[in-house]
This record gives C-alpha cells, sequence and structure tokens, in this order.
C-alpha cells in the first residue's frame, strides 16, 4: 500500500542560523503573524539554562504548544530527543497545521534533517518544508571564514550550503558595500537557495511558511552522502533495523564547559554554486573543541549599574571570544518588569519584557554566555557580584 502524500504530512520548517543570527526573532515574527495557523514549535538550546522558550514563550498562546529541548545539541546529542518531541507531538489530539523546529546556533542542519527520513513513522507523518537559514550580516563572514581543526565541519557553513531560503538578516548594521560582499560570500556557499534581506527577521510569512522549497534532490548535490547514516547504510535500511531509528546518539556529547565536544557526523559542506560537493571522507566531525556554554542562575535582585559595567567590560574584552549572550533579569526597584538581555559578539540589546514576573515566580535571573575559551569561574563571580546584597 502507498504511504501518505507530501501534502497529508504536516510541514516542518527547521530554522538553523549561527548564534544570534535572529532565528528566535523570526519564529516570534511568525507566531504573531496572521496566518490563521496552529503552529507547534520545538526549541532546542546549547546551554543547560535555557532562555529562548520564555523569549518564545511570550508569544506562544499555549504552552503545551511549545517544547524545549536544551542542554544538548539537536544535530547529535539531543537527537533522540528531537526524535520523541516528534512522536508526541504526532499523538497529540490538537491537529498542528505547521512545525517549526528552531535549532541552536551551533547545530549542523544535516543530521536534523536526516531524522525526517531515518525513521519511518516520523517520515509518514512530517515533511521538511523548508531549511531556513538566518545569516547575521554584520557577523556570519567570521564564522563562515573561522578556520575548524582538520576534517571537522564548519556549522556557520555547513546551515548556509543546507539552506534552500536564507535571511540575510540585520542588514541595518552594515553598509551597502559590506552587504554586497556579505552577499557574495552567502552565494559562494549556496548559489541555488533564494536569499531574502530582512531587518528584525521581518519577512512575508508567505515567503517562509507552506513553500516547500526543500529538496532531497538539491540536499544530495550539497551532500552525495546525505542518505546514509554514519556506517554508510542506506536511511531506509537503517530504518528497518532500527539502527538510528530512535535519533541516534551515536555516544558522542556535548560539553559545557569546555570540554572537548565532538558530533561525529559525516556531512559534506556544499561549495560552489549548486554544483555538487565533492565527496568528503566518512565521519566529518562536529567538533566543537573549546565551544562552550556557561549558564547562571542566581536568585535576587540586580544593580542594575553593576550589571551594565559588568555587561560591557566583559563583552568589550572577549568580542570576538565571546559569540553569545543572554539573559532574563531582574532588576531592584523595577517592581514586576522582567528584564531580557541579548549580546551578539559586542552588539548588546537590553530592555524590559513583554511579559512581567508572574506573583508566584520566583525571581530566578538566568544569564548564559556561549563562546570560545570562556573562563567559567570569572563569568559566574562577576555575575554573582551585581546582586544587590541585603
Ligand atoms: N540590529 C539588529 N538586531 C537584530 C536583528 N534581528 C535580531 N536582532 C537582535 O539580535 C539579537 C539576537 O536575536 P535572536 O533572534 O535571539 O537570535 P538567535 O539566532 O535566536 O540567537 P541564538 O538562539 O542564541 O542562536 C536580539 O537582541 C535581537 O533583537 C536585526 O535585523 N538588526
Amino acid at each position: 500500500m502507498d504511504g501518505p502524500t507530501d501534502a497529508e504530512k504536516l510541514p516542518v520548517t527547521i530554522v538553523t542560523g549561527f548564534l544570534g543570527a535572529g532565528k528566535t526573532t523570526l519564529v516570534n515574527h511568525i507566531l504573531k503573524g496572521d496566518h490563521g495557523k496552529l503552529i507547534a514549535v520545538i526549541e532546542n538550546e546549547f546551554g543547560a539554562v535555557s532562555i529562548d522558550d520564555a523569549l518564545v514563550g511570550e508569544n506562544i498562546k499555549e504552552q503545551e504548544n511549545i517544547i524545549t529541548m536544551d542542554n544538548g545539541c539537536v544535530c547529535c546529542t539531543v537527537r533522540g530527543d528531537l526524535v520523541r518531541a516528534l512522536l508526541t507531538l504526532k499523538d497529540k489530539t490538537k491537529k498542528f497545521d505547521h512545525v517549526i523546529i528552531e535549532t541552536t546556533g551551533l547545530a549542523d542542519p544535516a543530521p536534523v534533517a536526516f531524522t525526517f527520513f531515518i525513521n519511518p513513522e516520523i517520515a509518514d507523518h512530517y515533511r521538511i518544508d523548508s531549511i531556513l537559514c538566518l545569516a547575521d550580516a554584520k557577523h556570519i563572514g567570521l564564522h563562515l571564514e573561522e578556520e575548524k581543526p582538520d576534517g571537522a565541519v564548519n556549522e556557520a557553513v555547513q546551515q548556509v550550503a543546507f539552506a534552500d531560503r536564507i535571511l540575510l538578516n540585520k542588514i541595518d548594521l552594515v553598509s551597502d558595500t559590506e552587504l554586497a560582499a556579505v552577499m557574495e560570500q552567502v552565494r559562494s556557499i549556496n548559489g541555488v537557495a533564494e536569499v531574502i534581506k530582512t531587518t528584525n527577521s521581518v519577512v512575508d510569512l508567505d515567503k517562509v511558511l507552506g513553500v516547500s522549497s526543500f529538496s532531497i534532490e538539491k540536499t544530495l548535490e550539497v551532500d552525495p552522502d546525505f542518505l546514509e547514516d554514519e556506517e554508510g547504510h542506506a536511511a531506509a535500511t537503517a530504518a528497518h533495523d532500527g539502527a538510528a531509528a530512535d535519533g541516534g546518539d551515536h555516544g558522542h556529547g556535548h560539553s559545557h564547559d569546555g570540554g572537548k565536544t565532538e558530533c561525529h557526523e559525516d556531512h559534506g559542506h556544499g561549495h560552489g554554486h549548486g554544483e555538487p560537493a565533492a565527496k568528503k571522507p566518512r565521519k566529518k566531525r562536529h567538533d566543537l573543541t573549546g565551544v562552550s556554554s556557561v549558564g547562571i542562575l542566581a536568585e535576587g535582585e540586580l544593580d542594575f549599574n553593576q550589571v551594565n559595567t559588568f555587561m560591557m567590560t566583559v563583552l568589550q574584552e572577549n568580542a570576538k571570544s565571546i559569540y553569545r549572550s543572554k539573559g532574563v533579569l531582574c532588576f531592584k526597584d523595577q517592581g514586576n518588569t522582567k528584564f531580557v538581555f541579548q549580546g551578539v559578539h559586542e552588539h548588546i540589546n537590553f530592555g524590559p519584557s513583554s511579559v512581567e514576573w508572574g506573583a508566584d515566580e520566583p525571581r530566578v535571573n538566568r544569564m548564559v554566555f556561549i563562546g570560545r575559551n570562556l573562563n567559567r569561574k570569572e563569568l559566574e563571580e562577576g555575575f554573582r557580584a551585581c546582586l544587590v546584597k541585603d
């Protein structure tokens, strides 16, 4: 008997893009949009302390429509969680119209997409509508050019290469000349995806939802081994013998404290204008050596000026190595106002959240730093020193 047609399957948008590129901003833009769709969101965060669920949660009408997977990267350690999340959504009586998966800024999208082909239950119920990459026009060049250890994937390159739609975001932060240069850089990696220039991820929703722009043929041009698992079995075979049908953790983990972090995936980079990429040796690693996240939970009220000075100093002194910082904060003398801190390298956004602290909600500050060679002790002690003493 033939399986369900694509039209009968639930469309999924995989939102990818480097740390701080504007993924959550896009998800919020979509959730607030006038599309009449019931959307489920699967949020994945790299750090053990999650922030995005709070930021997206402000715009989602029912909390049960958001599933958070944190403390691991969806492309490796928590891939099993993704499978479970998708199977849970499938069995809900409520019928969703669309699913959005927001991956971590460090995820390689290939293994996330592979999940939709390896597991027969998921393949029968879902189809990838689009792999959408957010690219930060100001900072993406830095990450695309980053030298990786031999044989390791550059996740920023993977994210651009695998996308069928690219939002070149934050164009307000670059000059026309810089924009032309970054456009050329993006095009040199992916010459086929539609590129849409945006500010604050504002885009016509009909350009990003229900677009059916994902194509397995194009994906195979980027990575001829896409439909093979780590052992080189074709997806269908692997699904039958269950080798990776549970999402396969493959025994590699991300450590978030500066330890060695490897995801032994094999996904060739797509270089060139839609040209098939050269076949890469198997076992290309997703190597996040030295990249870690420092998550801080601190109960109490913070002193505004001290936080300001501390953050400015830390981010200016470590502008290249701290890729991302974000937090949900509580300040002294600010009543129930909850504050959101957003940093991308040295660029900071800071202001009140649209939701207040709830009456019974403990005033716990949540702060996360993600970057290379972070000094956990210094960050943690510096942040805690900003708490107001009784
Ligand atoms: N100037 C400027 N800032 C933007 C733009 N888009 C998003 N931002 C800001 O950039 C910061 C990061 O945006 P997010 O949407 O959280 O980025 P993200 O990709 O979800 O970040 P991670 O989940 O940490 O990888 C926030 O402070 C946004 O308000 C833009 O077009 N221009």
